[in-house]
């Protein structure tokens, strides 16, 4: 059974910055696939593009996992010989979970899951690296030297699956964009005092980049081919292959 998101349906006295706490941890999958329009798409992509780019004898990671949905997404996809799967969060309670999720399904591949920031791991001899929603939480300046690590540790033809909410620079485009995102919420169960709650809690963790940003960014980085294949509202999902 699923636990459902309730945490911002209460009036909160003093909002915090949103962390991915023990709290998040628990009700996290229902709250990003009632907050992500197209999540569960993404996540069966990722698992499509596995199949496809993951080479033999080489690394595949997932950076941010969360409880591993892309991980395991991927996992279920691998007929290669010889690949070590690599998934790091920084949230402890993440991690405890994402251990848990994987070993709820079996494979001969094997998932090295790691607690760490995503600064400071090694990335090494790696076909793919998705990086779901997890960029975003990252300083904006910090942002080209955690995406230069990846190209560098990128094999030739690997690929790169960056998924971001993004903002627009035209106001009225954010914002109607934005109402739209606000409609899916509300579509999906969410009240006006969770919509804006959740806002708040977001708003100094999260800085959002826009779409042309993110695609310059990963062309001067030196990626070859770079594309949108996702977007819905404010949130999009960029390819990159070295
Ligand atoms: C929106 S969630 C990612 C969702 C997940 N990739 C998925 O597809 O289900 C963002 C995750 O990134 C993690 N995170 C944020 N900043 C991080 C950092 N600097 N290093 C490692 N993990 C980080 C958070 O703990 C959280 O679990
Ligand atoms: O709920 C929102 O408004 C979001 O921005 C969605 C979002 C994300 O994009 O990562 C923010 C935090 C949670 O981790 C789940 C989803």
């Amino acid at each position: 059974m699923e636990n459902k998101d309730t945490i911002f349906s209460h009036p909160l006295s003093n909002i915090g910055d949103f962390r991915f706490d023990e709290g998040v941890a628990d009700v996290f999958s229902d709250m990003i696939q009632r907050s992500v329009p197209g999540y569960t798409n993404i996540i069966s992509t990722i698992g499509e593009l596995a199949k496809h780019y993951i080479q033999e004898q080489s690394q595949v990671y997932d950076l941010g996992c969360s409880l591993g949905a892309a991980t395991l997404a991927m996992r279920r996809n691998i007929s290669q010989q010889g690949v070590n799967m690599i998934a790091v969060d920084n949230s402890q309670a993440m991690i405890e979970r994402c251990q848990r999720n994987l070993g709820a399904y079996r494979s001969d591949v094997p998932v090295t899951v790691v607690l760490d920031d995503i600064r400071e791991i090694a990335i090494e001899n790696a076909s793919m690296v998705v990086i779901n929603f997890t960029l975003q939480f990252l300083p904006p300046d910090e942002r080209a030297a955690l995406l230069t690590k990846v190209y560098q540790g990128l094999k030739p033809g690997g690929l790169l699956v960056l998924s971001e909410k993004i903002r627009f620079d035209d106001q009225s485009v954010d914002d109607l964009l934005t109402e739209l995102h606000h409609n899916f919420k509300r579509a999906h169960g969410y009240s006006e005092l969770e919509i804006s709650q959740k806002r708040t809690a977001l708003e100094n963790v999260m800085r959002t980049d826009t779409a042309q940003l993110h695609t310059e960014r990963l062309n001067e980085i030196g990626f070859k081919h770079v594309a949108t294949w996702f977007q819905c509202f404010n949130f999009t999902s960029l390819l990159a292959i070295k």
